[in-house]
C-alpha cells in the first residue's frame, strides 16, 4: 500500500529505480523519453553514464566563470533539469534567465515540478520544443548536456551553428557526449569498461544487453575529433576536453 512509511510518493526529482530492461522482452523497440523512463531517469542515467554527477556539479562551476549579466544560459535537452538547477544555484551574474528545452512533453512536465520544488531564484523559462526549431541568441553558455548524440547526424552542424550564432563573444558552449574511438581494441575496453561500471551499479548483463539493443540506433555516438572538428568549422576558437570517464567526454568551446 502507498501509505505505507516505507512507500512514500516518490520525490519527481528522484523518482524510481530503473527496471525498464529487467524481464526479458519479445521485441526491442528504439530507445524512447516516454512517460516510463521519466518515472525513472536520474536513477537511470546516475546508474548509466560514468561522471554524470561529477559533469553536473561542474557545469554550475563553468556556467558561475562564465554567464555574462543580461543574457540568456541555455540548457538544451535539459530532461528533468540537472544541469539548469546546477546553473541556477551558481551563477552570480545579474539579471541572467536560463531558457531549457526539452521536446519530450513528459520530461518537461516533471521538469517543471522540480523548478517549481526548487527555491532558486534565477528565473527559468522551460520550454517544450524541438531544438531544431528554438530560437538561441543573447547567450552567454548554452549546455549539451549528452543531448547532441540522439540529434540525427546529419543535423548536428546545424545546430552547433546555430549555437555559435546566438552566442556572445567569450560565450562557451558546454558539450558533453558518449564518444566513439576509431582504434577497434580501445574501443572496445572502453565499452567494457563502461559495461562493467553498469554492472557494478546493478543492471544485470540482461538489462546491459536489451538496452543496448534499444539505444543502437537512437543515440549515435561520435569520436573526439569529429565533434573537434565540427566545433571549429562553427568558428568556436577552442574546444577541448574538460572532463572524460570512458566513453563519456565534456568538451567545452569557447567562442
Ligand atoms: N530534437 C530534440 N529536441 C529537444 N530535446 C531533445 C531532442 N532529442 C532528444 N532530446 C532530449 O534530450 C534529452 C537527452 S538526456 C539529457 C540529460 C540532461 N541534459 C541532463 O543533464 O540530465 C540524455 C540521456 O538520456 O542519455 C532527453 O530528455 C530528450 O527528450
Ligand atoms: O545506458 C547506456 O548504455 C548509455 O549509453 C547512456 C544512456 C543513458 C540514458 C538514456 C540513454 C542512454
Amino acid at each position: 500500500m502507498s501509505d505505507h512509511p516505507k512507500s512514500p510518493q516518490p520525490d519527481p526529482a528522484r523518482g524510481h529505480t530503473d527496471e525498464i530492461f529487467a524481464e526479458p522482452l519479445a521485441n526491442i523497440a528504439g530507445f524512447q523519453f516516454d512517460q516510463k523512463v521519466v518515472d525513472v531517469f536520474p536513477d537511470m542515467i546516475k546508474r548509466s553514464v560514468p561522471g554524470y554527477t561529477t559533469t553536473i556539479s561542474m557545469i554550475g562551476d563553468l556556467a558561475q566563470r562564465y554567464a555574462q549579466s543580461n543574457s540568456y544560459c541555455y540548457d538544451l535537452g535539459c530532461s528533468l533539469g540537472a544541469a539548469t538547477l546546477a546553473m541556477r544555484h551558481h551563477i552570480r551574474a545579474a539579471d541572467c534567465e536560463i531558457i531549457a528545452i526539452d521536446n519530450s512533453e513528459a520530461m518537461i512536465e516533471r521538469c517543471r515540478q522540480v523548478m517549481a520544488a526548487d527555491s532558486g531564484e534565477l528565473p527559468v523559462d522551460l520550454r517544450c520544443q524541438d531544438l531544431q526549431a528554438c530560437t538561441i541568441e543573447n547567450a552567454s553558455v548554452v549546455v549539451l548536456n549528452f543531448t547532441l548524440q540522439f540529434i540525427p547526424r546529419e543535423e548536428r552542424s546545424a545546430l552547433i551553428a546555430r549555437i555559435y550564432e546566438g552566442l556572445l563573444p567569450g560565450g562557451v558552449l558546454i558539450l558533453s557526449e558518449k564518444v566513439q574511438f576509431e582504434n577497434p581494441a580501445h574501443q572496445a575496453l572502453m565499452v567494457e569498461l563502461h559495461h562493467n561500471f553498469k554492472r557494478a551499479n546493478g543492471y544485470s548483463d540482461l538489462e546491459i544487453a536489451q538496452k543496448r539493443s534499444a539505444i543502437e540506433n537512437v543515440l549515435i555516438p561520435e569520436t573526439l575529433d569529429e565533434h573537434k572538428s565540427r566545433l571549429s568549422e562553427a568558428g568556436f576558437s577552442s574546444a577541448d576536453v574538460w572532463f572524460q570517464c570512458f566513453n563519456f567526454a565534456s568538451l567545452i568551446a569557447i567562442k
